[in-house]
């Protein structure tokens, strides 16, 4: 079981599954407040999406925007219960404003809101995917958004870009839509350099695209361009394209799915890896405790042939991390190109690394550390 194209069908009924996200800043308006027409006119793209033939799920934003309005708040808080509260108002209120938006197009909508917890181990995905597939074996329209009332730091997404990709991982999705305030991806943040260029297509996320990608984002978006370009890195690996466009651009849902140019296509890898609940995890569903500085040849190794991570192919260490931890793996200029979980923690890996294996198992200190890859290949994400 895996959310590459090879295991896509054997389980789900027919029809291509579609992930739409849309951002706080677009569902609100310019004074922060749910912008109801357009909650209606993207009613309508989906209606159209569904007659096409698609089976839409909504990741939807902008709880704590809506709760914030209704209780007559217009400072935005910063303590955490006063956010959580507002999210427990705001999500029930959006949950209404979607279903009654749908309702009138026939369509029938539910909420799922999710943790990172939800998804944590592999009984719980499954669990997550089953109730999917149902939801759209019925017809409805899942709408998907963190549950940000009980979520606390360590069990929290944060952005629900990471949410869209987990979801669209999770249900197989044939394409991911990103509705933004901007219409895609730019070779530099145009909020600074506004003779930044729109980049139209994608077909590897490298250190250029993830520079490019590297500025904040809007007052009330969390994530900015760097969440969905980590989203899409997932998501291209996992084989599955993903456009960011403008959410307001006119009829953006139905044209991205009909494959026509809109905002910034990022194309699935052809040659998509199996990406298993473990491994999605490990890419998307934990912080990194530290990283490992690797040199070409290791680096080789992962992304031509899937091997495991080996103490030799290891220059540096950083940051403290136990064994079980989520670590990045980068490269001689210091590109994050992998992640991993840890075997060794990160003393261990200090004392292991630039070493062979019959090096390692020649030091009695060291004997017990030449048994295991310091990352195996199955606990590994490459994202080249
Ligand atoms: N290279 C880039 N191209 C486009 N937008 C960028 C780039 N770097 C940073 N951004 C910022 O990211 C913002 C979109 O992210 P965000 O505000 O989080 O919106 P959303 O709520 O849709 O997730 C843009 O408005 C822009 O200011
Ligand atoms: N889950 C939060 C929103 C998180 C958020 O703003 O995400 P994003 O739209 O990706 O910047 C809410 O509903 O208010």
């Amino acid at each position: 079981m895996g959310a590459g194209k090879g295991a896509r069908g054997a389980r789900r009924g027919g029809g291509r599954r579609l992930v739409v996200k849309i951002g706080s800043s677009t569902l609100t308006t310019s004074e922060s407040k749910i912008d109801y027409a357009y909650l209606e006119r993207l009613a309508d793209q989906i209606a159209r999406a569904r007659e096409e033939g698609w089976h839409p799920v909504v990741v939807t934003s902008a709880a704590i925007a809506c709760g914030l309005e209704r209780l007559g708040i217009e400072k935005r808080p910063h303590d955490m219960p006063s956010l959580q509260a507002a999210a427990s108002v705001g999500q029930s209120a959006l949950s209404t404003a979607y279903a009654e938006a749908f309702a009138q197009r026939g369509i029938v909508t539910s909420t799922v809101l999710l943790t990172r917890r939800d998804t944590a181990d592999r009984r719980a995905y499954l669990h997550a995917r089953d109730t999917f597939d149902r939801l759209l074996d019925l017809g409805v329209v899942p709408i998907v958004n963190e549950n940000d009332t009980v979520s606390v730091e360590q069990i929290r997404f944060g952005d629900n870009d990471t949410l869209a990709a987990l979801v669209a991982c999770l249900i197989e999705a044939d394409l991911v839509v990103i509705l933004s305030d901007i219409d895609g991806l730019y070779d530099a943040n145009p909020a600074v350099h506004p003779e930044a260029r729109l980049i139209r297509r994608v077909e590897a996320v490298g250190p250029e695209i993830m520079a490019a990608a590297g500025g904040a984002g809007s007052t009330v978006g969390s994530g900015g361009m760097a969440t969905k370009i980590k989203a899409a890195r997932v998501l291209m690996v996992a084989g599955i394209p993903l456009v960011v466009c403008h959410g307001r651009r006119e009829g953006a849902i139905v044209d991205a799915a009909r494959g026509e140019e809109v905002g910034t296509r990022f194309v699935a890898a052809s040659r998509p890896h199996e990406i298993t609940p473990k491994k999605l995890w490990i890419a998307l569903g934990d912080a990194a405790r530290g990283a490992l500085s690797v040199d070409e040849g290791a680096k080789a190794a992962l992304v031509a042939h899937g091997s495991s991570l080996l103490p030799v192919g290891v220059r540096a260490v950083e940051g403290r991390f136990e064994s079980g931890d989520i670590v990045d793996i980068k490269d001689g200029s210091g590109y994050l190109f992998a992640r991993g979980r840890a075997a060794f923690s990160s003393d261990e890996a200090a004392l292991a690394i630039g070493r062979t294996r019959a090096q390692l198992q020649a030091n009695r200190l060291l004997s017990s550390l030449a048994e295991k890859p310091l990352v195996h290949r199955d606990e590994l994400v490459v994202f080249e």
